[in-house]
C-alpha cells in the first residue's frame, strides 16, 4: 500500500521489452543502464537469455509466452510507461505475445529495434521472426531503427551503400511505422564518416508529409562497439518520454552514443569487441582514476 507522502516529481518511465545479454555490454542491460544514465526509471521485460560476452553468443534460451505476457501485464497493471523500447524478441511467437499484449494495454510510443543477429554474427531471430515483425509490430511503431542488415533482411534485397538508404527507408515506412531510422555504422569501416537516415511522417495542413534527416558524423575508430544499438533505440526512447520531438530525441541520442563510444575507447572489457560507455558523463574514463571527482 502507497504511503500518503507527497510525489511530485516526475521522472520518465521507460519499458524495455529485450533479450538479456549476460556480459551487461547490449541487451536489456545496456538499456537498463541508459535510462538510468539518463534520469529514466527503467523496467525490463525479458523475452530471451543469452549466454553471451564480447566474444558472442553460446545458448540462447527463450522465455516462454505466458512469462512473457505476466511480465507486461504485471508492469501496465500497475506502473505503466510512458514509452516501450523493444529490442530481441527470437521467435514468431514471442513477437505476436508482444504485439497481442501491448495492444490490450493501448501502449501508443514504440520504439522497435528489429534485432534479428548479433555484432558476432550470432542470429538473434530467424527470417520468420522478421516477417512476424513486420506484420505484428511495424503497424504498432513510432520508429524502427533497422542496421544495414536488419533493413536488408527486411526487405528482402541488400542495402550496402549510403545511395541505397532512402529508398529503403521509404520502402520500410511504406510497411507501417511512423518513422524509420537506418543506422550505418556496420557500412565500409574505413569511411571516416558514419551516416544515419532518419525518414518520418507528418501532417502539414491535414496533408501527411514525408520528412527527411541525415546525421552525418564522424567515425569513432575504436573496436568497443558492442551495444551501439541498444544504446541507441533507449537513449532516443528516454529522450522521446523527456518530451524531445523525434528529430531531436534521435540526434541527442546519437550524440550520447558517440560520447560513449569515446569514453569506451579506454576500458579493457573482455577479449572481444567490448561495450561502450554509458556512465560517460558520471565517471570519464579518460582521466586516471585519482583525479576523477568523485
Ligand atoms: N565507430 C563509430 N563511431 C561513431 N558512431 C558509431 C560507430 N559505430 C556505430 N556508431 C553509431 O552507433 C549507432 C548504432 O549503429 P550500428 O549500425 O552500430 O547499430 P547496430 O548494428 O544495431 O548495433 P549493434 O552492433 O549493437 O547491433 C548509430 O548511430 C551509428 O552511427
Ligand atoms: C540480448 C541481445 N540483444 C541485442 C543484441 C544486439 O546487439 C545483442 N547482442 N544481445
Amino acid at each position: 500500500m502507497k504511503s500518503s507522502l507527497p510525489t511530485s516529481v516526475q521522472i520518465p518511465k521507460v519499458l524495455t521489452i529485450a533479450g538479456s545479454d549476460s556480459g551487461g555490454g547490449a541487451g536489456l542491460q545496456a538499456d537498463l543502464k541508459v535510462m538510468t544514465a539518463l534520469g529514466a526509471y527503467g523496467m525490463t521485460v525479458v523475452t530471451a537469455i543469452t549466454a553471451q560476452n564480447t566474444l558472442g553468443v553460446t545458448r540462447i534460451q527463450d522465455v516462454a509466452l505466458d512469462i512473457v505476457e505476466a511480465q507486461i501485464d504485471a508492469i501496465f497493471d500497475d506502473i505503466g510507461a510512458d514509452i516501450v523500447k523493444i529490442g530481441m524478441l527470437a521467435s514468431p511467437e514471442i513477437v505476436r505475445t508482444v504485439a497481442t499484449s501491448l495492444l490490450r494495454h493501448g501502449v501508443e510510443k514504440i520504439v522497435l529495434d528489429p534485432v534479428l543477429r548479433a555484432t558476432s554474427g550470432a542470429s538473434l531471430g530467424g527470417d520468420d521472426t522478421a516477417a512476424a515483425m513486420i506484420a505484428e509490430l511495424f503497424p504498432l511503431a513510432s520508429l524502427i531503427t533497422p542496421n544495414l542488415d536488419e533493413a536488408s533482411l527486411l526487405l528482402g534485397r541488400d542495402i550496402s551503400s549510403a545511395g541505397d538508404f532512402k529508398q529503403a527507408a521509404q520502402d520500410l515506412l511504406d510497411m507501417g511505422p511512423q518513422a524509420v531510422l537506418i543506422k550505418g555504422g556496420h557500412l565500409d569501416s574505413t569511411h571516416t564518416q558514419i551516416t544515419d537516415l532518419l525518414m518520418w511522417r507528418s501532417v502539414e495542413d491535414d496533408l501527411e508529409v514525408i520528412q527527411v534527416k541525415e546525421f552525418r558524423h564522424d567515425r569513432i575508430k575504436t573496436e568497443n562497439t558492442h551495444g551501439t544499438g541498444c544504446t541507441l533505440a533507449s537513449a532516443i526512447a528516454t529522450y522521446l518520454a523527456d518530451g524531445h520531438d523525434l528529430m531531436h530525441a534521435v540526434g541527442k541520442a546519437i550524440s550520447f552514443v558517440e560520447a560513449g563510444l569515446v569514453a569506451g575507447q579506454f576500458l579493457s572489457i573482455g577479449e572481444g569487441p567490448g561495450p561502450l560507455w554509458p556512465m560517460h558523463d558520471f565517471y570519464p574514463t579518460s582521466l586516471p582514476v585519482e583525479n576523477q571527482s568523485s
